[in-house]
């Protein structure tokens, strides 16, 4: 599913519009009605609806929204936060038939006024600002939305909840907390910001007709239908050699673990064989927990020299000089998809010129604070934009960028973005991010497409913390990251 911009979303307007010629006003009855038919769903129809509407084209689809409930038995009121002479353009028109009905209609006058109207009120729908809003609130839109925001009522918004921006960049303090918000065509990019979410409750895309460019290029979400069309399939006569030949470099004496679930994560996942370059002193402890797998020391000087389809490297491999000197080493070294993690992401701040001089494909695999650093900014001031400095990023070092959060962003050096938008807070836990490296490996092994196997295997990471956690089997407290081994084989399964 596609996720845009506010401009994005005027271009689709305008060339729906103008070039296939539907006029504004059909677009604002679809988006009306959709809506309308959705809170049916939702709302009985013996509950009390109360719209707020705005001077734009937001207001306009209450407009809509307050005939076709009304029409359809529901008790409803409009309260339109400007006065008449400011609705214009298909608004107004809207505007116009709804005065020809029996809905009451009130003009915004004052806090206490609108106190009164609430009392019986048990749904409000949010018609005052869509995706037109810039800046702060100005009043008197501020002072309704803190008031509605005090009420425990539920609420819906229209497009997106009023006061907050349809682009990320954009700091605002108010803004409407939503219980749902049905989103015009597309969900807007502020629904998958860390910082704004919250605001939109859940949110659920509602078709109204729009007609996109020919070949638009926004941002989509990853989903189950994406991973079931694309998920590598299992040949009945392939071997294990089908699978890849995967290496995972990393542990040291202090930090055995991440390494462990990094091999056993991509078996797991369907890799053919896995090597582990790990210390000598690591190889005993680590073969207990991933008896499948074989051992190279990486104080063979020439461990490298074997073809491998996929590497990954640093996790839990430390920061001393002489894992730094074995991350140069592999980044100049190895002729094949190479992925980045951890240590070796904090090697890179140093040394992030040696990307572009690689000639095979490379990923790397920040969370937040790990992407900021090598950016040189602040955690905040980069989940305030995470697209485009992802985009930026990828495009300028010619990597692959999967950026982890609860919003994983994947960006390809062509700057094609997707977003994952599963799993849960029981993987804010150490060890989920070695047990992801361990999946995407696996892919990467596996799959033709990188930026699809990137995506697919984000997926199956937080499908697989979702499907333990639905399951009854853990919750958000006790989940670990070595139980992920158990909820990939659960959601493989569903696939088959
Ligand atoms: N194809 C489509 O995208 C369709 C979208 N629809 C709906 O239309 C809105 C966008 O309409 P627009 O008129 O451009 O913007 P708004 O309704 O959000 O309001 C603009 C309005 O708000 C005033 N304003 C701006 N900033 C502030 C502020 N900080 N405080 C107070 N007031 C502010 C500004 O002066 C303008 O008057 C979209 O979201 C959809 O809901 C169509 O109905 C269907 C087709
Ligand atoms: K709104």
């Amino acid at each position: 599913m596609h996720i845009v911009t506010a401009k994005e979303m005027y271009e689709v307007d305008s060339h729906t519009v103008q070039s296939a010629g539907i006029d504004g006003k059909i677009l604002m009855e679809n988006a009306g009605r959709a809506v309308a038919t959705n809170i049916e769903k939702r709302v009985a129809n013996t509950c009390r609806i109360l719209i707020f509407t705005g001077s734009g084209n937001n207001g306009g689809d209450g407009f809509v929204i307050a005939r076709t409930l009304h029409l359809r038995g529901y008790h409803v009121e409009v309260v339109s936060l400007v006065d008449e002479e400011k609705i214009n353009g298909d608004a107004k028109f809207h505007y116009d038939i709804l005065k020809k009905l029996s809905v009451p209609f009130h003009f915004y006058k004052s806090e206490n006024q609108l106190r009164g109207i609430l009392v019986h009120t048990e749904a409000i729908v949010d018609c005052m600002l869509g995706i037109g809003v810039k800046g702060h609130l100005k009043s008197p839109y501020k002072e309704v939305v803190g008031q509605l925001n005090k009420l425990s009522i539920y609420k819906v918004a229209v497009d997106i909840p009023t006061g907050i921006p349809a682009d990320e960049g954009v700091e605002v303090k108010d803004g409407l907390y939503a219980n749902v918000t049905f989103s015009i065509q597309y969900p807007k990019i502020t629904a998958f910001l860390e910082r704004y979410a919250s605001y939109y409750g859940e949110w659920v895309p509602l078709d109204i007709g729009l007609i996109p460019p020919i070949k638009p290029s926004f941002v989509q979400t990853w989903g189950r239908n994406n991973v079931q069309a694309t998920l590598p399939k299992r040949k009945r006569f392939a071997h294990k050699g089908t699978f890849g030949k995967g290496l995972v470099i990393g542990g040291s004496d202090e930090m055995p673990g991440s390494v462990m679930m990094t091999a056993r994560a991509a078996l797991r996942s369907g890799a053919g064989l896995i090597t582990i370059g790990t210390t000598r002193q690591n190889i005993p402890a680590i073969a207990s927990y991933v008896p499948e797998a074989t051992y190279k020391t990486v104080d063979e000087m020439d461990f490298l020299s074997d073809q491998y389809t996929s590497v990954a490297v640093g996790m839990g491999l430390g920061r001393t000089e002489k894992a730094f000197s074995l991350i140069e080493q592999v980044i100049r070294q190895v002729k094949s998809l190479l992925l980045l993690d951890a240590d070796a992401l904090y090697y890179l701040k140093q040394n992030l010129s040696l990307l572009k001089e690689r000639e095979y494909p490379t990923v790397l695999t920040p969370h937040a604070g790990e992407m900021a650093r090598l950016l040189g900014i602040t955690t905040e001031r980069l989940l305030l934009k995470p697209f485009t400095y992802s985009k930026a990023f990828a495009k300028e070092y010619n990597v692959h960028l999967v950026l982890k959060g609860p919003f994983t962003i994947i960006t390809n050096p062509q700057g094609e973005q997707f977003v994952i938008t599963n799993g849960n807070v029981g993987l804010a836990k150490g060890g989920s991010g070695d047990v992801l490296a361990g999946i995407l490996l696996s892919f990467m092994m596996q799959g033709a497409c990188l930026i699809t196997s990137l995506c697919n295997g984000c997926w199956i990471h937080g499908a697989s913390a979702d499907h333990l956690i639905e399951n009854g089997r853990y919750s958000k407290y006790d989940l670990l990251a070595t139980d992920l081994m158990e909820g990939i084989g659960s959601v493989f399964h569903t696939f088959s």
